[in-house]
């Protein structure tokens, strides 16, 4: 996706917007170091254990809450048993300014304000070239607060359902590097999901060169 041509912010459904180009590449550059160091530890990066015995295809560590389906937790019992990393000021405020890009023009109600937004949890998701992610909904947060997405790296196509069925009617749209994408209001609960990376179409110059990584910041719900 060239660079060179920008791409409107878009309400994709009522509440669910996507903020093209929104992160600079210094910021992407930070991010991805910041993820980094997450990935090695306390708790180190991994694939998610799925109920029934498989492995999610893509690899992910937690900030603040661990996740892990369909619960979060302060230890990382499915991992090593530590406690995660905490979840940075910075990045809640970066959650703020998300959410005031993604409602300034659109503005829907997404159940918070944006000086109030203050996620506790981020879920970070590594990519390559052959991971997925199915259709499925947020739903194990207690906050219908919004969740913001950030997106580094090789290009994906997103897909955006409804709030019914893990089927049609979606839109499928393509998250590049530095996209912002929220889900809050009428469509915090749609179903939504991954179904293609192209690898090979990340810019090196954020840092990774192949991949692709993406951050969603939420609101557990869960006391302190
Ligand atoms: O990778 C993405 O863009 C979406 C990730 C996601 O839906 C999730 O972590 O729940
Ligand atoms: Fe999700």
């Amino acid at each position: 996706m060239s660079a060179l041509i920008p791409r409107p912010t878009t309400e994709i459904a009522p509440g669910a917007v996507h903020v093209p180009q929104w992160l600079t590449l210094e910021q992407q550059r930070e991010l991805v170091t910041a993820c980094r160091g997450w990935a090695t530890g306390p708790v180190p990066i991994r694939h998610t254990r799925l109920p029934r015995g498989g492995v999610m295809s893509v690899q992910t560590v937690c900030l603040g809450w661990h996740w892990q389906p369909y619960q979060y937790t302060r230890t990382a019992g499915d991992v090593n048993g530590r406690r995660v990393a905490a979840f940075p000021d910075w990045m809640v405020e970066l959650g703020r300014r998300a959410l005031t890009a993604a409602y300034a023009d659109a503005p829907t109600a997404a159940d918070c304000t944006p000086d109030t937004y203050t996620p506790d949890t981020a879920l970070i998701n590594f990519y390559d070239g052959q991971a997925r992610m199915g259709m499925h909904q947020d739903k194990d947060e207690r906050s219908s607060a919004p969740v913001v997405s950030l997106s580094i790296g090789d290009t994906c196509v997103f897909r955006v359902g409804n709030t019914e069925t893990r089927t049609k009617p979606y839109t499928d749209i393509e998250l590049a590097s530095g996209d912002l994408f929220v889900l809050g209001g009428p469509s915090r609960y749609v179903f939504h999901g991954v179904p293609k990376v192209h690898e090979g179409t990340a810019d090196p110059a954020t840092g990774l060169t192949s991949g692709r990584l993406n951050i969603t910041m939420r609101v557990t719900g869960l006391p302190g």
